[in-house]
């Protein structure tokens, strides 16, 4: 029969070693039993963090977690900054620089976007990650994202609607996923470019414009140009980043829309988009080139058409010495057209009425209320057509565009003159210069007189908003009218010759 003191007993009847080797069992079972509760509870806790994938808690899958955090971080700091900007809230820039694909700094469509610190969060965290081999995938030589494809996912951060999660919108995805996730993001079409592949009317661009874009992309379209506008508008048509018109001058929104884009008709809003502007072309080009068109008669309301329907717009507006524009206008109508006041007899009543009704300030100071002095681009006539600056002249425009200022090389060019309308119709031979037109000393000093507030007008809207030197611009123009002047006989006949 048993007992406790027999069993005792017989324990205590044990030999030494057996006795050890139980305590050693025992003591096994017991660590075993430890690392399986804590493992349990660790696995249990470890899983339902992000820093694992769910199904495994590998190195390499805690790492990829890692980084998702990170980049949620980044993209947090990035939706507060564009916060911030909305506000008008200022915030500073970290230590960013973007080099735009094939344009120059200081000046581009791209530049215009704001939020590059928190971008450079961004970019310095996936530098940091891509570095240290983070993903657990290192990059062979070759195959790392280039900067333009980097950027491009800044630009898709920054617009915030082209990388949301997958319904349900788990980190629990397998590798293959992350990595389209990963390849999409880099090479996706940007969210504006999305959006423009279904544009056909002007309500539907201007929507698309709030949109995101790639690095050397441009908004549809780009830009407009004013004044003394057939050599820069041809220069520009050579340049391979620019999309020019299918006609330099459409007139779609005075023309056909008598400047109130809400009444351009579907038809003419189709042909203007697709066959003037040539948006299809500028889709299947990804957006990359700046689409350009040069309709003079926008100078006089432009303020009313494309302020509303395309609020990026930029606008290059060149003015040339009143007097030698209204000229250059009228004989243009007399020689290609046959028609206006311009004859030998009528030049300084002709004159006095075209100076009278088409001035620049008033135009100049709505397109300034229109559009911010970023977007205008305000040139003197007589600086882009001198051979001292014209060349500079023509650099920082294309500068300001966004475009490469070396292209398509550093000559206006010459286009659209009087002479060569002359020679067409066989009244000038090559080489000859086209007449002057006569008028009296005092007549001439009348018209000066006449449009000398508007020019002040302009130079002083200029200054104050940072476009020109008022003040030199004002000196150009005196110094053409005293030139004219010192020309006229002294029987007080002139002959008055463009500049
Ligand atoms: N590079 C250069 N240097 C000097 N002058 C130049 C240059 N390019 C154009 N022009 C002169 O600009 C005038 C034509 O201007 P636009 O093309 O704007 O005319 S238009 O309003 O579009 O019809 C026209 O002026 P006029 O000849 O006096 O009529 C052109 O001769």
């Amino acid at each position: 029969m048993w007992s406790p003191t027999k069993a005792k007993g017989a324990a205590a009847a044990k030999k030494p070693e057996q006795q050890l080797f139980l305590a050693a069992v025992y003591a096994l079972c017991l660590a075993a039993a430890v690392v399986g509760l804590a493992r349990t509870h660790l696995l249990h806790n470890f899983r339902a963090s992000p820093l694992c994938d769910g199904a495994s808690c590998s190195v390499s899958s805690s790492l990829r977690g890692a980084q998702q955090l990170l980049r949620e971080a980044a993209r947090k700091v990035a939706a507060q900054h564009s916060e911030a900007m909305a506000l008008g809230i200022p915030v500073q820039r970290l230590k960013y620089e973007k080099s735009m694909a094939g344009a120059p700094s200081g000046g581009g469509e791209d530049e215009e976007e704001e939020g590059g610190g928190a971008d450079a969060v961004l970019e310095e965290v996936e530098e940091e990650l891509a570095a240290a081999g983070a993903d657990g995938r290192s990059q062979p030589a070759g195959t790392q994202r280039s900067e333009e494809e980097e950027e491009q996912e800044e630009q898709e951060v920054e617009a915030g609607s082209s990388r949301q999660e997958p319904p349900g919108g788990d980190e629990e995805g397998a590798e293959g996923e992350e990595e389209e996730e990963e390849a999409g993001r880099t090479s996706a079409p940007s969210p504006y470019q999305l959006a423009v592949e279904d544009c056909a009317d002007l309500a539907c661009l201007s929507k698309a414009g709030r949109l995101g874009m790639h690095p050397g992309q441009f908004r549809f379209p780009s830009f407009f140009i004013k004044c003394a506008t057939t050599s820069l508008f041809w220069h520009l048509k050579n340049h391979p980043q620019v999309l020019a018109a299918d006609n330099k001058e459409p007139e779609f929104f005075s023309d056909d829309c008598g400047y109130d884009p809400a009444a351009c008709s579907r038809k003419d809003t189709r042909r203007y988009l697709f066959d003037t502007m040539r948006l299809g072309e500028a889709v299947e080009g990804g957006m990359r080139a700046a689409a350009v068109e040069a309709s003079t008669h926008y100078g006089r309301n432009g303020h009313l058409l494309a302020a509303p329907v395309f609020p990026w717009l930029k606008v290059i507006i060149s003015m040339r010495e009143p007097i030698s524009r209204a000229i250059s206008m009228l004989a243009h109508n007399l020689d290609k057209h046959g028609s206006g006041c311009l004859t030998k007899d009528s030049v300084f009543k002709c004159l006095e009425r075209d100076l009278q009704r088409d001035t620049y300030g008033r135009p100049f100071a709505a397109w300034l209320d229109a559009y911010p002095p970023d977007q205008v681009f305000l040139i003197q006539y007589e600086n882009i057509t001198s051979t001292a600056h014209g060349s500079d002249v023509l650099h920082a425009i294309k500068n300001r565009l966004g475009i490469d200022p070396e292209l398509p090389g550093s000559d206006l060019g010459i286009r659209n003159t009087r002479e060569y309308h002359l020679m067409r119709k066989g009244e000038l031979k090559e080489g000859e210069q086209a007449d002057g037109w006569p008028m009296k000393k005092w007549q001439y000093q009348s018209l000066v007189d006449m449009v000398r507030p508007d020019a002040q007008t302009v130079a002083d809207l200029a200054d104050r908003h940072g476009l020109a030197d008022g003040r030199q611009w004002m000196r150009n123009w005196e110094a053409e009218w005293k030139a004219t002047l010192e020309e006229c006989g002294a029987d007080g006949n002139c002959v008055v010759f463009p500049n």
